[in-house]
């Protein structure tokens, strides 16, 4: 708990804008240092503890101690003696002693890309590689024995991926973007943001090994960033990376990096296959599919869609198996069957965090995740605690905009104005809070508890697993700065619901018990794919489409108060697939 309370502290100073901080110290100090001063009788001394583990934790989020109105840290109780925070806490990375036996059961193409990875480590004359693996063959199996390895032998390994989500499931995995402090609108030619002198060069100088997954989503300007600064660091400009391994990965089928209104030729020329480094990187392929491996037709079918040779009919759509789709009449229960098929007996379940991960449904737009999270909250028991944001329009001084409009705003990644939560209902983190504990968006947790101003949560997928973390009100604005014409503002608690997430949300998870919900066509490259491929066998997944032409009869006879037919149930099994071919072979 007052590690909790330390780290809401630190929070709450980096992302709330607090005016009185010595104030809310001196008020917190007592309850922030209870197991501290259990072990320590020294008033000083256990001030200088609280302090050191703030200062930490700030760093983490990027933050100096030295910009709050803190009592100064005494150098004599600093153990780091100097050190970077970035190599101190890359070296303190625990190592699962179990990943250290993972490379005993790597299969053939696991272990050949092992082999090769790790001879180049030992060489340590650099060495550019892609392991190229449709979802589910094991990359991030293969990257847990490559961490473990050179870990054990007290080596640095950094491990990212482009999502927090993806990042979460490695051992000290983090975010490129906040690893790499890659700019956040990056583009040809640029470099990163660190200086030679800074730890993060300092820690990128000492790595034998940089990992980087899901490296098909990243825009390849973040890549070639990366490049140019290790060039420079490393002072070598004419190797790659600066002579470094490096290894990325990932898999073009899934979705691509995401253009604003960018054109099909425009999304191809930011991937990675697009860049000046392509060439240069060993391709590792990875071809077994091991997440769906006691079921050799469904991993065919998915490659198929992935790779888009799946038959297509007369309306460019494909057949999906009958067995996975829920008949629908184009009413509204079709949805609650859907629900009844991937979350079955809830009521048992509801205070099980591992039911909770391994259920969900994915759909394609945010509207469609907040209709089905909605019926499911109402579907769970217990109170329904409803937070209200406070919104504002930060450029509107003669208050144009009402603040009912304002609160009817539902942008792209922000929570809603009215945030319905029951305990033990599962959420998603919308924001980086505190990448190096756990804490980034797409971080999946479990509400456990309310308070005034904090909703009290347990990280329930990943490393940090069962970590209690108070998470506080953040002001949040829409990361598409140009989606309206005044700066919007919105005051909540940085959470949604996660009975349901969006198909791109999903990517780079096993969801052992998938649903998909398409109300509408799919919109873009590999969505249809990263859907059916969440899950780990064919059994484990149903979808829903719904029926168009009855839902359109409905919308026209709902003003005529005539008696209405019961809509015919009917199996939609077509569905559009998009894949842009060119980026899988070009
Ligand atoms: N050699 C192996 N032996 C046993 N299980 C394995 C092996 N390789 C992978 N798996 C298991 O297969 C499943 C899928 O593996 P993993 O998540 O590493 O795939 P992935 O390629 O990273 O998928 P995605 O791209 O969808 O994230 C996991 O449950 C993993 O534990």
């Amino acid at each position: 708990m007052p590690c909790s309370l330390r780290r809401l502290f630190a929070t709450i100073l980096v992302h709330c804008e607090p005016g009185d901080v010595r104030g809310l110290w001196d008020r917190h100090f007592e309850p922030m240092s209870d197991d501290y001063r259990r072990s320590h009788t020294c008033r000083i001394e256990v001030e200088q503890m609280v302090l050191l583990d703030i200062r930490g934790m700030l760093q983490s989020m990027g933050k100096d101690i030295a910009d709050f109105s803190l009592p100064c840290i005494d150098d004599a109780f600093d153990p780091t003696e100097g050190e970077a925070r970035e190599v101190i806490e890359e070296s303190n990375v625990d190592f699962d002693i179990n990943d250290t036996k993972l490379a005993s059961s790597l299969n053939l193409e696991q272990r050949v890309a092992y082999n090769e990875i790790l001879a180049s480590v030992e060489r340590g004359d650099g060495g550019v590689f892609f392991v190229d693996g449709p979802g589910g063959t094991g990359k991030t199996f293969l990257y847990r024995a490559l961490l473990a390895k050179v870990r054990s032998k007290g080596n640095i390994a950094i491990a990212t991926a482009t999502s927090g989500v993806a990042a979460s499931i490695m051992p000290g995995g983090r975010t490129a973007q906040s690893r790499f402090k890659i700019p956040l609108s990056c583009d040809d030619g640029a470099s990163c943001t660190f200086t030679k002198q800074s730890g993060t060069a300092k820690l990128l100088r000492m790595a034998s090994l940089i990992l980087w997954d899901e490296a098909t989503m990243t825009k390849r300007q973040a890549v070639e960033a990366l490049d140019n600064s290790m060039r420079d660091i490393m002072g070598r400009r004419d190797r790659p990376f600066g002579g470094k391994t490096v290894v990325f990965g990932g898999d073009f089928r899934q979705v691509l990096p995401v253009v604003r209104r960018g054109s099909r030729d425009q999304i191809i020329d930011a991937t990675l296959r697009s860049s000046h480094l392509w060439k240069g990187m060993r391709q590792l392929r990875l071809v077994t599919n091991m997440r769906a491996h006691n079921d050799t037709w469904f991993p065919d079918y998915l490659l198929r869609v992935g790779n888009g040779t799946e038959e297509v009919d007369d309306q460019g759509n494909i057949r999906l198996p009958e067995d996975i789709c829920v008949p629908s009449t184009g009413e509204g229960d079709d949805l609650e069957k859907l629900i009844d098929h991937v979350f079955p007996r809830l009521d048992d379940n509801m205070s099980d965090p591992n039911y909770m991960t391994s259920h969900a449904i994915l759909s394609t737009t945010n509207d469609n995740v907040e209709k089905i999270n909605i019926r499911m909250v109402e579907r769970f028991r217990g109170e329904e605690v409803i937070y209200h944001s406070f919104d504002s329009a930060e450029d509107d001084p003669y208050g144009y905009y009402a603040p009912e409009f304002l609160n009817g705003l539902a942008p792209n990644g922000l929570p809603p104005h009215a945030l319905k939560l029951k305990l033990n209902c599962p959420v998603i983190l919308l924001r980086n809070i505190d990448p190096a504990n756990g804490l980034c968006n797409g971080t999946r947790l479990v509400v456990r508890g309310f308070e005034r101003n904090a909703i009290d949560a347990e990280i329930v997928i990943g490393q940090h697993a069962g970590r209690r973390v108070f998470l506080p009100r953040i002001p949040l604005c829409p990361s598409d700065n140009g989606m309206f014409p005044f700066k919007f503002k919105r005051k909540q608690f940085p959470v949604r619901l996660s009975f349901a997430m969006t198909i791109n949300k999903a990517q780079g998870q096993t969801i052992p018990i998938v649903g998909v919900y398409l109300p509408n066509p799919v919109f873009s490259h590999g969505q249809l794919y990263v859907a059916l491929s969440r899950a780990t066998a064919k059994r484990n997944i149903k979808i829903l489409i719904e029926k168009e032409k009855e839902k359109e009869n409905a919308k026209k006879q709902s003003g005529k108060p005539k008696k209405r037919k019961r809509p015919a149930l009917s199996l939609q099994t077509s569905m559009k697939n998009i894949v842009y071919k060119e980026v899988l072979t070009g």
